[in-house]
């Protein structure tokens, strides 16, 4: 089999992947992932063992166990640009031995589970809620780059979408994926409240917000609210949770995202203190996956 040449896949001189700087040994199966890389130690607080703490940038990686079983709790930064990142480097970590740099015959699927902070799209979502996705948007355009796209993309719910809202051809065109079933049951509770989760290429603009900068289309997050697809709404936005679902989907891992929401953008509510909300949702999150 030809090998990864080095310039495609880079392996620093102790033998960890380029970006995380973990070696195949100090990752678990499951994986936290967080966008903020302070909530790293927050999710490692509840662990009962702490086996190793990795950070190069934005990426921290803590290992360790919660009521006995082992997780990573990883920092991904913001945005699916870094999603590319890192999921393609946990992906090698676990399916391409890196001694000859060969993909490996056996693949190892993850459970990859954001923890996440996002803004509400429907009026009757709380702040201070949780939101587990069921399947995400991405208008990142980042999976558009990749030969599988449309065979992980809903491709129905994707036209019926862009037609709706009367889609940009400026725009990324955007890609639908659902998350992991297993892993939405494992999550599931009285406290989740299920929905379509928007991915985001900006916190600003690309969310609808206006400083002092006006967007393209000002009515977009009125039409968002609106649409509907065989019963399915749209209830939130965030920036990560596209791209996992998508790569996820195409290299053969389980993706959910679940995260607090921390303002309401139709009644224009935030939050007064998501933080508490955040550790709540972390130890439940792991209560439901131990
Ligand atoms: O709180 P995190 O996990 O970073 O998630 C949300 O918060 C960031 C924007 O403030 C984006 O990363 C968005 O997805
Ligand atoms: O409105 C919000 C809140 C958190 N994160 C986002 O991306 N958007």
């Amino acid at each position: 089999m030809e090998k990864i040449k080095s310039s495609e896949l880079i392996i620093n001189p102790d033998g960890s992947v380029f970006h995380l700087h973990l070696r195949p040994e100090h990752l678990a199966d499951t994986v936290i992932l967080v966008g903020d890389p302070g909530r790293v130690e927050l999710v490692a607080s509840f662990f009962d063992e702490v086996e190793c703490t990795i950070s190069n940038r934005e990426f921290v990686t803590t290992t360790g166990t919660y009521k006995g079983k082992r997780f990573s709790a990883l920092s991904t930064g913001i945005g699916t640009d870094n999603i590319d990142i890192v999921v393609n480097e946990l992906d090698a970590l676990v399916n391409i031995d890196l001694e000859t740099r060969t993909p490996k015959a056996e693949h190892k699927s993850l459970n990859l589970i954001r923890i996440g902070t996002s803004g509400a799209l429907q009026g009757n979502i709380p702040v201070d809620s949780f939101l587990l996705s069921n399947k995400s948007i991405g208008f990142d355009g980042m999976l558009n780059f990749y030969a599988d796209r449309d065979d992980v993309s809903d491709l129905d719910f994707e036209k019926s979408f862009k037609e709706f809202v009367n889609w940009d051809a400026k725009l990324a065109s955007p890609y639908v994926v659902p998350a992991s079933e297993k892993l939405i049951d494992q999550l599931d509770g009285d406290d989740m409240i299920q929905g379509v989760t928007i991915s985001a290429n900006g916190f600003y603009g690309p969310q609808g917000r206006v400083l002092r900068l006006q967007t393209l289309d000002p009515d977009l997050n009125d039409k968002i609210e609106k649409f509907d697809f065989k019963g399915e709404k749209i209830t939130n936005y965030e920036m990560e949770s596209s791209a996992i679902f998508g790569l996820s989907k195409m290299l053969g891992h389980n993706a959910a995202a679940v995260c607090a929401i921390i303002a309401n953008r139709i009644t224009k509510d935030a939050s007064k203190d998501y933080k508490p909300t955040v550790k709540r949702l972390i130890n439940t999150v792991l209560d439901r996956l131990s």
